[in-house]
Parts: structure tokens; sequence; C-alpha cells
């Protein structure tokens, strides 16, 4: 939800509004129990706000009372909506500590309808005071509670008011006007999804990529490795015939000019103590039985270029990375144009692990989730913009599962190609995108900020 939310905003929906329409579907349900006295329970938190704009709704309908959380964490949603409710017909009375909860239990025996607003989605743990004195005193009521998205933690509502998804069985769902791109495309909200690195992250906490590649193009593997590196990646490892000379590199080198069976036995060792192996950037069409002999030695592998043929190699943990025409040569389906029936394709050919299909609109699809990417620009057809996009899937999914990297990867990439085409326009290269990877993956450029 967190997520859908964040992408709502960066869609122009911003969070007041979300949380306006929720208190609004709240109070029409509230209305339904024709109750005379009403008392909103309302947390520290956004779904304690949600429960404010249903007394900012109701007031004036009923006697409204508001017992709400004064805490030094109250969300700047949640503190909006108690400066909103500040002139409003209603009674406000705030509480701080357990004490204050309970010197107001006669409120409990007075109300018709209580309104749980305590915690929502944001609930961690076993519930704390002075939240659980009021889960307490609101069970040993006879008055219908009505829970606010869903119960707080040990509450008994009578009926559950839920916001654009069930998040427990049996709950009322009522639509918030977020747009379905919100939760079907991929947008900054996916960014929510990384891990923040401790400040006491030891060397090599970002990960070890390994990148096998290159022979007949020589720059793709280093193109991908640089980009696994402006992705977060701790240590990069190339394993290429060619030397470039990038410093921020470790360039492990093969006996030919293309990558062949002798070199297993470099080959092996480094897919089983990396973390990400990502394979295929340059390598040509000479190498696959190498791909296939290692593949069983990688934990994650990220499958690109060359490396997408068949028999299609498979790591325990896998992501194919093809565009139309590499996809029909490992499915034998020839990807139509529309995103939907693409996403149809990819479900059909069952490959085994998640697909992040190439195209105007990206489709990423383990076979049961499908998410969408519109972000890129037609300047991003240069050679190269492949390479960086795979690097920075390899670099997320040290972290994450191959899904959310490749939604991420496929999010982030098309935004520093946005970033670039606006001032390189059709020349940009692929190693211009690299500098704005980081901006638009770790920076607080997002949209919506
Ligand atoms: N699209 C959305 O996601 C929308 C969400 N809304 C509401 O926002 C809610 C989520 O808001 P938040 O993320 O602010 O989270 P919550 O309002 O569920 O709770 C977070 C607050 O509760 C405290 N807390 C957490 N665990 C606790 C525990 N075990 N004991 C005591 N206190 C605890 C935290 O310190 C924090 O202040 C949703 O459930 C929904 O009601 C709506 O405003 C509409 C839009
Ligand atoms: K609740």
């Amino acid at each position: 939800m967190r997520r859908i939310d964040r992408n709502a905003q960066s869609l122009g929906i911003s969070g007041l509004e979300l949380m306006e329409s929720a208190g609004s579907a709240l109070s029409m349900v509230a209305r339904g129990y024709h109750a005379k006295t009403i008392l909103i329970l309302c947390g520290s938190g956004n779904n304690g706000g949600d429960g404010m704009v249903a007394a900012r709704h109701l007031a004036g309908e009923a006697e409204v009372f508001v017992l709400w959380y004064d805490s030094k964490n109250l969300t700047p949603l949640a503190a909006c909506q108690a400066e909103r409710m500040k002139n409003c017909s209603v009674h406000k009375i705030r509480f701080r500590c357990r004490e204050e909860v309970s010197s107001h239990a006669s409120l409990f025996s007075r109300a018709d309808l209580i309104i749980d607003a305590l915690l929502g989605t944001g609930g961690r743990g076993t519930v704390r005071e002075p939240i659980r004195t009021c889960i307490e005193l609101a069970n040993q009521t006879p008055a219908p509670i009505l829970s606010v998205d869903l119960p707080s933690p040990g509450i008994m509502p009578d009926k559950v008011c839920a916001f654009h998804r069930a998040k427990t069985e049996g709950a009322e769902v009522y639509e918030i006007g977020i747009p379905i791109l919100a939760e079907i495309a991929t947008g900054p909200g996916d960014l929510l999804l990384m891990h923040d690195r401790k400040r006491d992250a030891h060397k090599g906490a970002g990960g070890e990529v390994l990148v096998i590649g290159g022979g007949p193009y020589q720059g793709a593997p280093w193109l991908s490795g640089l980009a696994a590196l402006r992705a977060g990646a701790d240590i990069v490892r190339i394993v290429t015939p060619h030397y470039l000379p990038e410093p921020d590199l470790i360039h492990i080198p093969v006996m030919g000019n293309s990558i062949s069976t002798p070199d297993l036995d470099t080959i092996i060792p480094l897919c089983e103590r990396s973390d990400v192996v990502l394979s295929g950037p340059g390598l040509g069409t000479r190498s696959h039985d190498v791909i296939t002999a290692i593949a069983s030695h990688i934990k994650k592998g990220v499958f690109d270029a060359d490396s997408l043929k068949n028999p299609l190699p498979q790591a325990e943990e896998s992501l194919f990375t093809p565009h139309a025409g590499e996809f029909e040569r490992i499915t034998g389906i020839k990807p139509e144009a529309t995103p939907r029936v693409r996403a149809q394709s990819i479900k059909q050919a069952g490959l085994p692990g998640t697909v992040l299909l190439k195209g105007p609109v990206d489709v990423v699809s383990d076979g049961t989730k499908v998410r969408f990417n519109l972000t890129g620009t037609p300047a991003m057809t240069t050679g190269g913009t492949g390479d960086v996009l795979a690097g920075v899937c390899a670099a997320l999914m040290v972290d994450l599962p191959a899904f959310e990297a490749a939604c991420i990867g496929a999010y982030v990439t098309g935004r520093a190609g946005e970033q670039i085409t606006g001032i390189y326009g059709c020349g940009m290269t692929a190693r211009d995108l690299l500098t704005a990877i980081p901006q638009v993956l770790f920076g607080r450029t997002s949209e919506g900020e």
C-alpha cells in the first residue's frame, strides 16, 4: 500500500487527498449506524488521520468525541488533520499516556458507535500503551466497533472499512481515488522496497556482482559493471577477454578471444562466491556452453543478451532480460505489441524465473505478478542501454527478489534516460546514463517529494 500510495502521489494525487477520500468513505459507513454519540479513537499515524477527517465530516450530524493521541510521532498528515479539526463542532480530547485514556473511560460507555482509527497498516509488533488501554476499554463496551482500514490488534470490530484493498478477511472495501496506474505501473513508490544501508555497513555490504561477457562486443560487460556499481554494488568483477582501463572494476582475464570451456575452472569459483552473476552482455554466439555449465553454480542470475538461448540457463533464482527478438528465440512466441498481450505471452511461456521483456513499455512478470514500466525515451535505443539496465538489475538483486529488482531497475534506468535525454537528446550515450542512475535511485530528486 505504501508503494501504491507513493506512486499515486507521483501521479498528482496527494496523500492529503487520499486521506480526505478515506475519511469521507468512513463517515459514510458510520452514518449507516444512526448513532447519536460517536467516539472516534485516533492513533498518531495516518490511520488516526482518517478518523479525524471522518470526525470533521460527521460534525453536526451526531455528538462526536475524538480521543486522539497527541504523540511526538504524529505523522505530518495526522498533524494536519488535528489542526483542521480544531474549528469543527466535535469534542476534541487529546491523550498522551495510559492514565489520561483511563480518565475518559465514561466516554467509552456513552458511545453508540466506536470508530477504531488507532492502528492501520503501519502497526508493528506488540501494541504499546497508551493505545493498548484504548483497545481494552473499547472491547469492554457493548457499542459496535467500526475499524478503519484494518482492526487495531486485539480489538473486536463489528465491521472493517478498508481502503482500496482488503487487508483482512471480511473487510468492506472502498475506493479512494487511487489511479490504476499507481498499482500496475512502476513508480517512485517501488523505491520504498529498497533497504537502507546501515551506517556501520562493512565493505562488501552492497554485494559482489560478477559480470560475464564480452568477446565480439568489448565494451558491453564494462558498461554493465559500471552500472552495477552505480546501482549500489560494492565489488564488481568482469570476466571478459578484453581489458579496458576502468579502475573501479576488477578484470578477470580469460584464455582466448572469447569465453570458452577451459575458462570454467576460473569462472565457477567466482560464480559461487558472488551474490549475483550477470551473464551475456557482448558475449557473442560462441560461449553458450559455458553459460549452461555455470548456471547451476549461480545463486542469483541475470541472463541477458547472448546468454538468452536454448537450452536456457537457470540459476537458483533467475531474471531473464530479453527484448522481443530474444524472447521469441527462447520461447518461440512472438510478442505482440500491446503490453497486456505481452504479459500474457510471458505467462504462457512459463520460463523458470522472472522476465523483464524490454520494449517501449517494459513488462516485468514472474508469471503471476505483472508490472509495466513506462519510463524511458526513444533516445534510449542507442547501443549499450540494455547493458546498463542489466547491470542495474544485477546490483539490485543483491538485496531484492528478482521481480522487485527488475521493476526498480527498469524504472530507474528509464528515468535516468529521461534526465539525460533532456541534456543530450538523441546524442546521449549509454555511458551518459551511468551518472544519472544513482541520482534517481538514491537521491531525493524523484517526483512528488
Ligand atoms: N493509500 C494509502 O496507503 C492510504 C492510507 N491511509 C491510512 O493510513 C494508514 C497507514 O498509516 P501509517 O503508515 O501512518 O500507520 P498507522 O496509522 O497504522 O500507525 C503508525 C503509527 O502507529 C505507531 N505504532 C506502530 N506500531 C505500534 C504498536 N505496536 N503500538 C503502538 N503504536 C504503534 C507508530 O509509531 C506510528 O506513529 C492506513 O492503514 C490507512 O488507514 C489513508 O489515509 C488513505 C491512503
Ligand atoms: K484501525
